[in-house]
C-alpha cells in the first residue's frame, strides 16, 4: 500500500525514514510548496539512543498526482489544513486521511467536507531538524491512533500499515481523551517555555513554572469535563512532569517557531480552548490559558 506523508518536517522525515526502512512504499510531500518538482534525497535520523537510521526518500508535491491511492498522513503544520483539504477533496476523499498534528479541531477542514476515513493519531515523539537532512528524534511511547468517524477501513488496518520497529503506533477507541489530554499539555508547554524562553525541562525543575502548568491544567480540564471528557487534573500534571523529564533540554515547536519567525500553531491550542469556552459561556474560566495563549500570538507577531 502507498503511504503519502504530507509535511516534510521534522516529524515527516522521521517517519517517512522508519517507515521506509521497514519496506514500505512512502512518498513525501510537500506541504507548503507545490512546485511539481520530483526528486531523492538521503535522510537520516538520529535517535535518542544514539543510533542512526538512514533512508533514500522521494519528495514529490501534490500537483503532480490526480489521486492519491493508499494512506495520507498528515504532518504538516495544522494552520495548512483548510487548504489542503480543498486540494485533497477529489485526489483523496475516499482515502484513509490520518492526522498527526496537534490541537483541538483540526479535523473539521475534513469532516466539513465529507471526507470518508478520517483518523487522528496523536504523537508520543519529539522531533527536531538538525540540517535540512538530518533530524533527532526521539520516541518516548507509541503513539495511539483513533477514528473520528465511524469507517469501513478498520483503525487496526490503518495502524498496521504506519507502525514500524522505529516509529510505533496503536490503536485507541477513545481517541478523543486523548487528544483533549495531550492538547491540555500543549497548551502548558506550547505558552509558557516560549514565553519564559525556556526548554521544556522546566516544570520538572521549577516549582513556580509547575504552579502555573497546574492554573492553565485546572482551566482547561474544567473545559474537557463540560465536553464529556473524563479526565483529572492530576493525570495531566503527570503528563506534564513526565514529558518535562523526557523532553529536558529540548525546546518546545512553538518556541523554535517564533526564533524562526514562522507561524505557530497556538491558535489550536489556548485560543481553541478559549473558543470553546466562549461558545460554552464559560469564558471567565480559562482568562489564564487565553492570557498565555494571546501573548504567544504577540510575541510571535512581534518577532517577525
Ligand atoms: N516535532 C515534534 O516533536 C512534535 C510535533 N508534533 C506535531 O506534528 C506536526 C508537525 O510538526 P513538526 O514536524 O515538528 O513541524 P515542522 O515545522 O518541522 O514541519 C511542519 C511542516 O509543515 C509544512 N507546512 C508549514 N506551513 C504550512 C502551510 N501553511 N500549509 C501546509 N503545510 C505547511 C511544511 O512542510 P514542507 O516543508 O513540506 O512545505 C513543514 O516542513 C505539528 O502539528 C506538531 O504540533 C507533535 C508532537 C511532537
Ligand atoms: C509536548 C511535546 C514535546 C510532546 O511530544 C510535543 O507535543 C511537541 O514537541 O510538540
Amino acid at each position: 500500500m502507498n503511504i503519502y506523508i504530507i509535511g516534510a518536517g521534522a516529524i515527516g522525515k522521521a517517519l517517512a525514514v522508519c517507515l521506509s526502512r521497514n519496506g514500505k512504499t512512502v512518498r513525501l510531500i510537500r506541504g507548503s510548496v507545490d512546485h511539481g518538482k520530483q526528486y531523492t534525497e538521503k535522510l537520516t535520523v538520529k535517535t535518542g539512543t544514539g543510533q542512526e537510521l538512514t533512508a533514500a526518500i522521494t519528495f514529490n508535491t501534490l500537483s503532480n498526482f490526480s489521486g492519491l491511492d493508499g494512506i495520507v498522513v498528515l504532518t504538516n503544520k495544522s494552520f495548512g489544513n483548510e487548504e489542503l483539504a480543498e486540494k485533497l477533496k477529489h485526489k483523496a476523499g475516499h482515502t484513509p486521511i490520518i492526522l498527526l498534528q496537534n490541537g483541538l479541531g483540526i479535523e473539521q477542514p475534513f469532516t466539513n467536507r465529507d471526507f470518508k476515513h478520517i483518523y487522528r493519531g496523536v504523537l508520543f515523539a519529539t522531533s527536531q531538524i538538525i540540517s535540512e537532512n538530518e533530524v533527532r528524534y526521539k520516541p518516548v511511547a507509541p503513539s495511539p491512533i483513533g477514528t473520528i468517524r465511524q469507517s469501513t477501513i478498520l483503525t487496526e488496518t490503518v495502524v498496521r500499515e504506519l507502525d514500524s520497529p522505529d516509529f510505533r503506533f496503536v490503536t485507541e477507541k477513545h481517541i478523543d481523551k486523548i487528544i483533549w489530554k495531550k492538547a491540555i499539555a500543549n497548551c502548558v508547554f506550547n505558552s509558557i517555555c516560549p514565553l519564559l524562553d525556556v526548554d521544556n525541562g522546566i516544570f520538572h525543575r521549577n516549582t513556580r513554572a509547575f504552579s502555573l502548568a497546574k492554573s492553565i491544567i485546572g482551566e482547561c480540564v474544567l473545559i474537557s469535563s463540560k465536553k464529556g471528557i473524563d479526565l483529572k487534573a492530576e493525570e495531566i500534571e503527570e503528563q506534564v512532569i513526565s514529558i518535562s523529564k523526557m523532553s529536558d533540554g529540548q525546546f518546545i515547536s512553538t518556541l523554535q517557531d517564533i526564533r524562526n519567525k514562522r507561524r505557530t500553531e497556538i491558535d489550536t491550542l489556548n485560543l481553541e480552548v478559549f473558543r470553546i469556552a466562549k461558545h460554552m459561556g464559560l469564558d471567565a474560566q480559562v482568562q489564564q490559558t487565553k492570557l498565555l495563549g494571546d501573548l504567544v500570538q504577540l510575541k510571535s507577531d512581534l518577532n517577525q
